[in-house]
């Protein structure tokens, strides 16, 4: 059989369920899920992997919640991702009044690729409301494929969770099953790394990037973290290192507090930059994220 893997982008207003229905289609399948992430802004709420098949459910970060103020970056990220994860899984529930001028929606029409609609909390309403419901988002999203659901009462999710391996492309895995399974936590300490490198330098820094963990040491009061940033050239070694240093202060501060709040537990986080002309080829994870590279 081929292997199939893929990136599944579950995205929709606050509240209406996406850590609950997230929580539940990795479930049992877990291999790896980010606890703390669902709280947080972090985009992967976890990878499914079998021996046949690997699914990255990711999110959204930040860009649907009206409290946080949307960096430019953010919301390009959001729109490329939209566009290119590989199934976008839309979540909305029986209580959140469809509104026609939601930035969010208007994006999720123009995606390129397969919808899923999934309508949850259907157990809070009666089988007619739940009818109206699904006419009305049939007319809205005409081509997404409708999937009334309660995730807490994990109601119909086997269906949906089936329909995703169906849409699935062929593919090898993009995360080595191996390190993310003996070493999470490194995985996604440069996750989070590279995903601040992105925000704080914008366009000056190209995608190609690379953030390697060299040492990872656990300690009672905090964590001792220390990474390698790799560039292709000088002049982009400077850029992340800054005027005095300055730059690569704050990218530190940046990534130490996310990563804190990942980890749950105090951190001492290192960073270094060097210049690796080989590292160019490795595989570049980010594309996959939706990124331009
Ligand atoms: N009745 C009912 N409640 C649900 C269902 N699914 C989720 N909830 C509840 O809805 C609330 C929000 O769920 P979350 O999973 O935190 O929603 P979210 O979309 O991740 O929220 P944000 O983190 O704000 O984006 C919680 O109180 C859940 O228990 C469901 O199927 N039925």
């Amino acid at each position: 059989m081929t292997h199939k893997a893929g990136f599944v982008n579950i995205v929709g207003n606050p509240n209406v369920g996406k850590s609950t229905l997230s929580n539940q289609l990795i479930g049992e399948r877990l291999s790896i899920i980010t606890s703390k992430a669902q709280t947080t802004r972090h985009r992967i709420f976890g990878i499914v992997n079998t021996e046949d098949y690997q699914i990255i459910f990711s999110d959204t970060p930040g860009v649907l919640k009206p409290k946080y103020k949307l960096q430019e970056s953010m919301l390009q990220f959001s729109k490329s991702a939209l566009i290119d994860a590989d199934i976008l899984l839309y979540i909305t529930d029986t209580i959140e009044q469809p509104d026609k001028n939601d930035e969010f929606l208007n994006l999720v029409k123009r995606a390129k690729v397969p919808i899923l609609l999934a309508i949850n909390k259907i157990d809070l309403i009666n089988q007619q409301k739940l009818e109206e419901r699904v006419e009305y988002w049939q007319k809205e999203l005409p081509h997404a494929e409708i999937f009334p659901i309660s995730a807490l009462h994990n109601f119909n999710l086997k269906n949906l969770y089936n329909r995703i391996l169906d849409l699935l492309p062929e593919s090898p895995p993009y995360f080595d099953k191996d390190a993310l399974t003996d070493k999470p936590e490194r995985f996604f300490v440069s996750e989070i790394i590279r995903e601040k490198i992105l925000l704080n330098y914008q366009k000056e820094i190209p995608y190609s990037v690379e953030v390697e963990v060299e040492e990872y040491k656990e300690g009672p009061e905090r964590n001792h973290i220390r990474c390698v940033i790799h560039v292709t050239r000088d002049s982009q070694k400077g850029i992340i290192i800054g005027h005095k240093g300055k730059a690569l202060k704050k990218l530190g501060i940046d990534a130490r507090k996310e990563i804190e709040m990942f980890l749950g537990k105090k951190v001492f986080l290192e960073l270094y930059v060097k210049v690796s002309k080989d590292w160019r080829d490795r595989p570049n994870y980010l594309k996959n994220f939706g990124y331009e590279i």
